[in-house]
């Protein structure tokens, strides 16, 4: 039995590469077989997953080391029918919040080791232009426009050496919730259409977190097959503010001003095109391209 480290060194401005590090010599002292891929660059996820697979063998155990944006390119890579384990090292961490997932390195991998396959629901998504998977959120509008903020502001990098990553997003946020534009969108639930003049943030979510633990829809999991849409309205910055603390304590979906609304099926279109955040990474989706967003199953090992 081989295990296949995938890390992404860079992930929790370096917290990848010292979980890798801490790893290495209890998996020599061990005698654990092992073979270390490392992304040297964005964009290398996908070479990695192909080298692995056509080294693996069905009783190898594929382990992901990095943050959200690691776990989300490699599953985009893998066969539905590979189970995978996950080492935590990213700033954010919501998937492995979403599970509960340990984040310390040796123990993480303990757990991953004799661990049992647990299954998953993911988010499949498909439009003209995009198309893919996604663990944790796919976010139109405003926390697409605050996800793009972040990665592009020094702010993040800054707080992460402080280990303060997380606040990064919230003060982005504020930045971005002054300035964002109100976009039309028509969203198809089942046979119903809502059509909605002024929508400020949507974000469609398969588990309770995004931007590094806010619970944006408290009771959403991925152990089943529902996605979580929450939609807000542009409103006067006053009620947008006050609505903040309820939202940071994850009590907002209780306020009329959010539209809330449970389904394993959904599709969206818009009337101009917007940036989009799926678990994390920043594309676009064009005026009248209707994306589609269904679950599929997947299977993790913990
Ligand atoms: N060696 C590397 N150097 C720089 N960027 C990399 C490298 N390898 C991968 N990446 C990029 O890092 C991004 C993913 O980072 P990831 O989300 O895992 O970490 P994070 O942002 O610290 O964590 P989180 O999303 O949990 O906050 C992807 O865009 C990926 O292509």
């Amino acid at each position: 039995m081989t295990y296949y480290l995938l890390a992404n060194p860079n992930s929790g401005a370096g917290k990848g590469a010292r979980t890798f590090e801490i790893l290495i010599p209890y998996l020599e002292k061990n005698n654990y077989d092992y073979r270390l891929f490392k992304t040297n660059a964005p964009g290398e996820e996908g070479d990695l997953v192909k080298q692995i697979l056509e080294l693996k063998v069905a009783e190898d155990h594929l382990v992901i080391i990095g943050g959200d944006g690691t776990i989300s390119l490699v599953i985009n890579e893998l066969p539905e029918e590979e189970a995978f384990s996950y080492i935590p090292s990213g700033s954010g961490n919501d998937f492995a919040r979403s599970l509960n997932l340990i984040l310390d390195p040796i123990e993480s991998f303990e757990a991953a080791r004799s661990g049992m396959n647990h299954e998953i629901f993911i988010m499949n998504y498909q439009s003209k232009g995009l198309n893919g998977y996604a663990l944790n959120n796919i976010g139109i509008g405003l926390d697409a426009a605050i996800v793009q903020a972040a990665n592009e502001g020094k702010l993040k990098q800054f707080l992460n050496k402080l280990k303060l990553g997380s606040f990064s997003y919230i003060l982005t946020a504020l930045h971005v919730l002054i300035t964002k534009k109100a976009f039309p969108s028509l969203i198809e639930i089942e046979n119903q259409q809502i059509s909605l003049e002024k929508t400020f943030l949507m974000t469609f979510t398969k588990h309770p977190y995004f931007g590094g633990g806010v619970k944006i829809s408290p009771e959403a999991s991925n152990q089943n097959a529902d996605i979580h849409l929450v939609e807000y309205s542009k409103h006067s910055l006053f009620r947008t503010f006050s609505l903040i603390p309820s939202v940071l304590r994850g009590t907002h979906l209780k306020h009329p001003l959010f539209l809330h609304r449970v389904n394993p099926d959904f599709s969206v279109e818009l009337a101009e095109s917007q940036p989009v955040q799926i678990d994390g990474e920043i594309h676009h989706l064009a005026a009248g391209d209707r994306l589609s967003i269904s679950t599929e199953k997947r299977m993790i090992v913990y």
